[in-house]
């Protein structure tokens, strides 16, 4: 992993290889919103091979042009940076189209002479990147498919890489099946598991943070830290995408995933270096001593809710049931919040309380890290609450910085303490915002590095924990949803976790 890089993020370090990248689902809303202005960017700044060429693949009869000119508007509306004609006019011829059934066996064989003459006329190496950007129902059976086309063995110095998007698998079972299935076709280096928020700089900054600092790996544990909060708030709903998220829900959609990313990233021990297993290893480990939920667990340290109608930045704003793709009686969570302890020498009896939700009061992504109060109150007017200063959070996003909050005496001649924040803004810093993460993983993949993908023990290890809670939740009585407001900070009940134990969550402070 090239961790050299600072204020330029994925702009610098070396281009990716020549190749191919066929992407299955090229009509769907990931690919116009994510994947084709992500690889403009890297065209624009030269990161893309000039040898390279995008097949789309999907189900619509579009015609090649017709398929250029809409990834043309999506890069219009979509990309992140500024337009550059001549980059544009580059990227458009070499946009291709296949149209087909992702069951269909002949589609593969279509596809692959497609393959194989764009490589000839363009003198393109024979490096197939396969992107996996459609439904989850249909990943073990492309790759099955792509294998039985001879798609998928390398040969020689040629590569064969398949980056699967989420969710990989709806359960620990499933999770396991998928891994099983593509494994008969595909060597693990193949395999390119996606998290997008690995990709985000500041995700990867919390190495860089723990890591390259001598200050606070000393005090990194059990000794000095009182607890942890980690919060992914989103003021969106579930905008056009209704229908999946029925079939998953916060907890699948946000926790085993993105969140535990943030949890193991946060918790490993340092790796031996900064190799793609090496730092694997780690996280795995860390994600493997969590402790495990007992069914009483689950009923004391979860809580779960859904959003009604409500208001957001002073507008109205409809509620779970009133989205589009969205059951009227509907029972899944669009908030989940969860306490976790971790059974090592480092963080034995720390609690990790974990949060994400959807329409919530503000966006938020961040770790906020509380130190345990000073021993004694030495001064006068100055209660035991108050010593409570030493906070140090980790904004991921927006205002993406560290911010690390102090006991300061307040002006005047009484002895009186008041907590003070010291800020870190990435932005200003480095006069630069933060890409997408979609960049830095597209062109990981292009290089070769799988550091920022999740292996398969790490998305199984993640299942593992959040199963008895997916079960027990499955065996009880229906929850009475909806059960939080559009714009709040979530249910009642999450408060309560946190009250139990004489905490709160810190919600912007
Ligand atoms: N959208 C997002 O923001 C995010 C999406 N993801 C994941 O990315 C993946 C794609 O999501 P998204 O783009 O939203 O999905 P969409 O439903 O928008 O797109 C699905 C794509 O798959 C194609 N497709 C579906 N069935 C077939 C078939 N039988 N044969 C050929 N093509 C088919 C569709 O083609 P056609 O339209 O021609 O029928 C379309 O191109 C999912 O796994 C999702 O979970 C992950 C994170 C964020
Ligand atoms: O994967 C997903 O992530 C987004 C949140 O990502 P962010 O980069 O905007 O923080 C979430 O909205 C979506 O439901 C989920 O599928």
């Amino acid at each position: 992993m090239n961790l050299n890089g600072t204020n330029g993020g994925f702009m610098q370090g070396r281009a990716g290889d020549s190749c191919v990248m066929i992407i299955f689902g090229a009509t769907g809303d990931l690919t116009k919103r994510k994947l084709i202005p992500a690889l403009y960017n890297l065209a624009k700044a030269k990161l893309l091979s000039r040898k390279f060429a995008l097949v789309g693949a999907a189900f619509d009869p579009f015609t090649a042009e017709a398929f250029r000119d809409q990834m043309l508007d999506a890069i219009k509306t979509y990309a992140t940076d500024e337009l550059d004609a001549e980059v544009l006019a580059w990227f458009e011829k070499r946009i291709f189209y296949v149209q087909g059934d992702f069951r269909d066996p002949e589609f593969y064989w279509r596809l692959k002479e497609l393959c194989t003459e764009v490589c000839g006329k363009n003198a393109i190496d024979e490096n197939y990147f396969y992107y996996l950007a459609t439904a989850p129902i249909f990943f073990g059976e492309i790759v099955r498919q792509l294998g039985h086309a001879g798609m998928t063995a390398e040969e020689c110095d040629n590569w064969r890489r398949v980056i699967i998007e989420k969710p990989f698998g709806h359960d620990l079972e499933s999770a396991k099946e998928l891994n099983n299935d593509i494994k008969k076709v595909l060597r693990e280096r193949q395999i390119y598991r996606i998290d997008h928020y690995l990709g985000k700089e500041t995700v990867q900054n919390i190495m860089v943070f723990r890591f390259a600092n001598s200050i606070f790996e000393p005090i990194w544990n059990r000794r000095y830290i009182d607890h942890v909060q980690i919060t992914a708030a989103e003021t969106v709903g579930v905008e056009r995408r209704g229908g999946y998220y029925e079939t998953a829900g916060a907890m699948r959609d946000m926790v085993p995933n993105h969140l535990f990313q943030l949890l193991s990233l946060t918790t490993m021990e340092p790796p031996v270096s900064f190799e793609a297993d090496a730092v694997r290893d780690e996280q795995t480990k860390a994600l493997r001593s969590l402790q495990m939920l007992s069914p009483e667990d689950v009923l004391s340290k979860t809580a779960r809710g859904q959003y009604c109608e409500g208001q957001l930045e002073g507008e109205p704003v409809p509620g779970y049931r009133e989205e589009p793709g969205v059951a009227r009686d509907s029972r899944t969570e669009t908030f989940v919040a969860m306490k976790l302890m971790i059974d090592n020498w480092r963080w034995a009896d720390v609690p990790f309380y974990l949060r994400t939700g959807k329409r919530m009061a503000a966006r938020t992504t961040e770790i906020s890290i509380q130190f345990r109060r000073a021993p004694l109150v030495l001064f006068r007017n100055t209660d035991i609450e108050n010593l409570q200063t030493n906070r140090l959070v980790l904004r991921l996003q927006p205002n993406e910085g560290i911010s690390l909050q102090f006991g300061a005496k307040v002006p005047g001649p009484v002895m009186q303490l008041g907590p003070v924040k010291m800020d870190f803004d990435y932005a200003d810093y480095f006069h630069c915002t933060p890409n997408t993460g979609y960049e830095r993983l597209l062109l990981d993949c292009m290089t070769g590095d799988a550091t920022l993908f999740q292996r398969a023990d790490m998305v199984e290890a993640g299942w593992n924990l959040i199963q008895p809670v997916l079960d027990v939740w499955k065996a009880l009585p229906p929850r009475q949803f909806p059960n939080y407001a559009a714009g709040s900070w979530g249910p009642r009940e999450a408060d309560e976790l946190l009250e139990r134990d004489g905490r709160q969550w810190n919600n912007g402070g």
